[in-house]
C-alpha cells in the first residue's frame, strides 16, 4: 500500500514539475531576442543597439536608450498588443504582425501593421518567415494544414538573391520534412483544437543553428527554431529589411550606397559675416547634408529596431501560445493531481482504517505471542526438567545398558559355549537314551523287585512297629532300671572336687597338702594335716575320705559333667533332682555349677559349668524323646537367698534398682500336687539351650546390680536355678514332671574363721544357720525321723521336694581350695560331706501320673 500511494504521489509531482517547468523553458525561446548571451553581444555590436539587460532565463535586448519593462521576457511596445491569443480560440490563434513604426518619443515611430490573415497564426508565421532563401520557420509536427493552404507556399514566396525586394515581412509556414519540405499554410496547419494531450512536449523544443548563406547583407547570427508540434519561426534581418520596404521603398534605394559610409562629425558651423551669405550658406549646405546621412542612418536603425521588434512581438505570441498550453495542461496536471489527491485521501483512509486493523491485529498478536510465549517458557521449564529428569533416566538407562551388554556379552559367551554343550549333551542325550532304555529294562526288572521289596518292607514295618512298641517299653523299663541305680548309688551322693591353685596362688602360699590314692573308683582323697603339739613337736596327721567320687584338680568340666549328667536324666525321666555346691569362698563352686561367671556366645565351651550342659542334655534328650511320644515344656526360675530372704534374679533390672518398682514379696508355697514352688517369681521358658546363657547373664546383671549395695554378695548368698520339666507322651498317655534344682551355696566359712563382725557377722551367721539346718535335714533324712526340719531355713524349705522326700536325688558337691591356708575350712567341709554321705535316704519315687 505504502508503495502504490508513493507511486501516486510520485506522479503528481512528476505532473506538476512538468507543468512549471514549461514556462521557464518559454522564457528562453530560441529566436533572435532570447540568444546566448555571447549571440547577443555579437548582435548588439553589428546593430548598434544599446545596453542589454540580463533577466532571470533570458537575455533582453533594449533599444539604444530604451529600458527593458517586462518582467518575464520581453515588453512590446502598447502599438503591438493587437497581437492577442484568446483562450477560446487557441487552435486559431491570432497574431497580429509587427511593423516597424513611426518614430516616436523615444525614438521610435510604431504604427499598426494591417493584419494580414488575423485569424491564422500560421499567416503571421508566413508572414514572418520564408523571406528568400534565408533561415525558415518550419512547423515541425504541427497538424496537417488545411485544403487550399499554401501547399508549397514557401516555394513560391522564396525568391533567390540576396538585397531583392521582398515583400515585407513574409511568415511562411512549413510542415517539415514530414510534408516534403512543402510551406504549409498556417491557419490550415493549426489543429482544429488543441489540447494538453495533443500539444507538443516543452522537452520536444529543438534548437539547432542554420548556417546562413553566403550571400551578402544576410544576418549570419539568424537561428531557425523547430518546435514539435509548433511553427518554426524563421527571423532574419533581411526579413527586417524588407518589411521596411512598405514605407520608404524608393527612399532605400537612393540612400543605400551611402548606409556604409561613416557620416563622420558634423560640419563645423565658422563665424562669418553677416552678410558672407554664400559661405553661410554653404555651411548650412554642410550641414544640411550632415544631417540627411545622419537621417539616414537613424532610419536605417530604425528599421533594425523595427525587425527586432516585429520579432519580439512574434516571440510573445509564441509565448503566450505555449503559456495558454501549458496552462490547459497545468489546470489538467491539477485536476489530476487533486483526483490523485483524493484518490490519495482514499488510499490514506484506507491506509489508516487498514492501520488501526493491523494494529489492533498486532496487539492481538502481540498479547497471543506473550501468551504463547509464557506457555512456551512454561513448557520449556516442564521440558527442561523432563529432559533432566530424561537425561538423568538416560544416564540411568546407559548405565543399565552397559551393564546388559556387557550381561549379553557373558550370555552369549555363555550360550555359545552352551551351545557346544548343548552339542554334546546331544551326542550325550543320545547315549543316555540308549542307556535309558537299556535301564528301563532294568527297572521293569526293579520293579518287579520292589514290588517283592515293598511286600517285605510292609512286612518289616510291622515288625518295627512291634519293635517301637517294645522299645517304648523298654524306655520305661531303662527307667525304671535307671532309677533303681541310682537308687543304688544312693539318692543322696556326695562329689568332691578340689579346684586347682590359681596362678596367683601358686607363689604366694604353699598347697594344701592332699593326696588322692589310686583306687578304681576315684573316690577317695587324703588331707594332710600337720600340728605342733604341747611339746612343740609337730605331728602329720592324714585325713581320708571317701565320697562317690573324688575330681582331682586336673579334672574337667566335662568329666564332672559326665557323672552329673545320670541325675539330669532322671530329672528328665520326671524326679526331682538337686544338685548343689557346698564349700568355703573361692574354692569353685560357681565354677562348678556355672562355668564362667558372665556366659557368652563367646565362651568356650570347655568352661561351661553343669547348669548349662544340664540345659543342653535335656534339649538333646527331649529331641530324641518326641520319637517316642514325648513332648516337653521347660520353665526355669533362678533366685538368691540372701540373710535368709529370696530374691527374683530373673525379675527386669529395674525392679532390683533403688527407688523402682518394688519385687513383690517372694512366698515359698507347696501347690496342690505338692510340688515345692515360690510365688511372685519370674518363670522363663526355656525353649532353647541358648536361653539358658540369656536366662544367667541376666541373674548375673541382677546379682552384679546388689553386689554394689553388699559387698561380694555371691559369696554371702545361696543362688538356686530351677528347672521344671513337663512331660507328655502322646503315644503312650505317660505324662512325668521332674524338677532340676542347681544351688551355688554361700560360702561355708566357719564363724570363728571368718573373723567377722556387723553385717559381715549377720551374713555368716545366716548362712551358717541355713548351712545347719541343711546338716539337721540330711541328719533327719539319715536317721529316718517323722519330722523333717525342712522349715528352719529358706534353702531347706525351698528344696523340701528335692532333698530327701522319697524320690528325690540328691547331689552335692563339696568343693576344696587346695591352698594351705584354707586348710581347715577344706578338713570341715570335708568332714560336713561325709556326713551327709554317710545318709541313706529312703528310696526315690518316681513322680509319675500313672
Ligand atoms: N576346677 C577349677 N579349675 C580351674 N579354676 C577353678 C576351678 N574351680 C575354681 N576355679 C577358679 O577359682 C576361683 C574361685 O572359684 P569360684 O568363684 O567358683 O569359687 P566359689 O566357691 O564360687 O566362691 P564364692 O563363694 O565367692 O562364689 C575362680 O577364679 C575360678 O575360676
Amino acid at each position: 500500500m505504502n508503495a502504490i500511494l508513493a507511486s501516486l504521489k510520485a506522479s503528481a509531482l512528476s505532473a506538476k514539475a512538468e507543468v512549471y517547468r514549461t514556462p521557464i523553458i518559454a522564457k528562453s525561446p530560441p529566436g533572435s531576442m532570447l540568444r546566448p548571451p555571447s549571440k547577443i553581444a555579437d548582435l548588439r555590436t553589428q546593430t548598434g543597439l544599446g545596453a542589454t539587460t540580463k533577466r532571470k532565463g533570458a537575455d533582453i535586448i533594449a533599444p539604444k536608450g530604451m529600458q527593458p519593462q517586462l518582467e518575464t521576457g520581453l515588453q512590446i511596445p502598447t502599438a503591438n498588443r493587437q497581437i492577442k491569443m484568446p483562450v477560446s480560440k487557441i487552435e486559431k490563434p491570432h497574431v497580429g504582425t509587427v511593423h516597424a513604426g513611426r518614430r516616436s518619443s523615444s525614438g521610435f515611430k510604431v504604427t499598426p501593421k494591417q493584419d494580414r490573415n488575423a485569424n491564422s497564426i500560421s499567416a503571421a508565421f508566413a508572414d514572418i518567415a520564408n523571406i528568400g532563401d534565408g533561415p525558415k520557420f518550419t512547423t515541425g509536427a504541427l497538424p496537417r494544414p488545411a485544403q487550399g493552404g499554401a501547399r508549397g507556399g514557401s516555394r513560391q514566396a522564396a525568391r533567390p538573391g540576396v538585397g531583392r525586394r521582398v515583400p515585407a515581412t513574409r511568415t511562411s509556414v512549413t510542415q517539415g520534412r514530414a510534408n516534403g519540405g512543402k510551406v504549409a499554410n498556417a491557419a490550415a496547419a493549426a489543429p482544429s483544437k488543441l489540447t494538453s494531450s495533443n500539444l507538443p512536449l516543452p522537452g520536444s523544443i529543438k534548437r539547432r543553428r542554420i548556417d546562413a548563406p553566403e550571400t551578402p547583407g544576410t544576418n549570419p547570427f539568424s537561428f531557425t527554431t523547430e518546435i514539435a508540434g509548433k511553427p518554426s519561426i524563421k527571423t532574419s534581418e533581411n526579413a527586417n529589411e524588407a518589411e521596411d520596404d512598405n514605407d520608404n521603398e524608393d527612399e532605400d534605394d537612393d540612400e543605400d550606397d551611402d548606409d556604409e559610409k561613416d557620416i563622420g562629425p558634423p560640419p563645423v558651423l565658422r563665424t562669418r559675416a553677416h552678410n558672407d551669405y554664400d559661405g553661410r550658406l554653404k555651411d548650412l549646405e554642410a550641414f544640411s547634408r550632415y544631417m540627411i546621412k545622419k537621417n539616414k542612418t537613424t532610419r536605417k536603425k530604425k528599421k533594425l529596431l523595427s525587425v527586432e521588434l516585429e520579432q519580439n512581438s512574434v516571440q510573445v505570441t509564441q509565448l503566450e501560445y505555449d503559456n495558454k498550453i501549458l496552462t490547459a495542461k497545468l489546470e489538467d496536471a491539477e485536476k489530476q493531481a487533486r483526483l490523485l489527491q483524493t484518490t490519495i485521501e482514499g488510499h490514506e483512509r484506507r491506509l489508516q482504517a487498514e492501520k488501526r486493523r493491523h494494529e489492533d491485529e498486532i496487539d492481538d498478536l502481540q498479547r497471543k505471542h506473550k501468551r504463547q510465549s509464557e506457555q512456551l517458557e512454561d513448557e520449556q521449564r516442564t521440558l527442561k526438567k523432563a529432559i533432566a529428569d530424561l537425561q538423568e533416566t538416560l544416564d540411568t538407562t546407559k548405565s543399565t545398558l552397559q551393564s546388559k551388554r556387557e550381561e549379553c556379552i557373558r550370555l552369549e559367551a555363555t550360550i555359545s559355549k552352551q551351545a557346544s554343550d548343548q552339542v554334546e549333551m546331544e551326542s550325550g542325550n543320545r547315549n543316555l537314551k540308549a542307556k535309558v532304555e537299556h535301564l528301563e529294562d532294568v527297572v521293569n526288572e526293579r520293579e518287579i523287585r520292589i514290588a517283592e521289596l515293598e511286600d517285605d518292607v510292609a512286612s518289616r514295618s510291622q515288625t518295627v512297629n512291634e519293635l517301637e512298641e517294645k522299645l517304648r517299653k523298654e524306655e520305661t523299663m531303662r527307667r525304671r532300671l535307671h532309677n533303681t541305680i541310682q537308687e543304688l548309688k544312693g539318692n543322696i551322693r556326695v562329689f568332691c572336687r578340689v579346684r586347682p591353685l590359681l596362678s596367683e596362688e601358686k607363689n604366694a602360699s604353699a598347697s594344701l597338702p592332699i593326696n588322692f590314692p589310686e583306687c578304681d573308683d576315684n573316690n577317695e582323697i587324703e588331707l594332710a594335716q600337720s600340728s605342733e603339739n604341747a611339746l612343740g613337736k609337730t605331728t602329720s596327721k592324714v585325713f581320708p575320705f571317701k565320697f562317690d567320687r573324688v575330681f582331682a584338680p586336673q579334672s574337667s568340666q566335662d568329666v564332672v559333667f559326665e557323672e552329673v549328667s545320670q541325675l539330669i536324666q532322671s530329672a528328665l525321666d520326671g524326679y526331682p533332682v538337686c544338685i548343689f555346691a557346698y564349700g568355703q569362698t573361692g574354692s569353685g563352686k560357681t565354677h562348678t555349677m556355672q562355668g564362667p561367671d558372665t556366659i557368652t556366645s563367646a565362651t568356650n565351651e570347655a568352661d561351661l559349668g553343669i547348669i548349662p550342659r544340664a540345659v543342653k542334655q535335656i534339649y538333646e534328650n527331649t529331641s530324641n524323646l518326641s520319637e517316642r511320644g514325648w513332648e516337653y515344656t521347660l520353665e526355669g526360675q533362678f533366685l538368691e537367698i540372701y540373710n535368709e530372704t529370696l530374691q527374683d534374679l530373673l525379675a527386669p533390672s529395674s525392679r532390683n534398682t533403688q527407688g523402682s518398682e518394688k519385687q513383690a514379696k517372694l512366698d515359698i508355697y507347696q501347690d496342690n500336687e505338692g510340688h515345692t514352688r515360690v510365688k511372685n517369681i519370674t518363670a522363663i521358658k526355656v525353649d532353647s539351650a541358648e536361653r539358658v546363657n540369656w536366662l544367667l547373664a541376666r541373674a548375673a546383671e541382677n546379682r552384679t546390680v546388689a553386689a554394689t549395695n553388699c559387698n561380694e554378695r555371691s559369696s554371702r548368698s545361696h543362688s538356686v536355678f530351677t528347672l521344671y520339666l513337663c512331660g507328655k507322651n502322646s503315644l503312650t498317655g505317660e505324662s512325668s514332671t521332674g524338677v532340676l534344682n542347681l544351688i551355688d551355696l554361700a560360702g561355708s566359712e566357719r564363724l570363728s574363721s571368718s573373723g567377722s563382725s556387723g553385717d559381715r557377722l549377720k551374713e555368716t551367721q545366716a548362712i551358717n544357720k541355713s548351712l545347719a539346718c541343711l546338716g539337721d535335714v540330711i541328719a533327719a533324712l539319715a536317721k529316718g525321723n517323722r519330722h523333717v526340719p525342712y522349715r528352719n531355713s529358706k534353702l531347706t524349705h525351698l528344696l523340701q521336694e528335692s532333698l530327701g522326700a522319697g524320690n528325690s536325688k540328691t547331689l552335692m558337691f563339696v568343693c576344696v581350695n587346695p591352698n594351705s591356708t584354707s586348710a581347715q575350712e577344706s578338713l570341715c567341709s570335708l568332714q560336713f560331706a561325709t556326713k551327709v554321705n554317710s545318709c541313706q535316704i529312703g528310696t526315690a519315687r518316681r513322680q509319675a501320673a500313672s
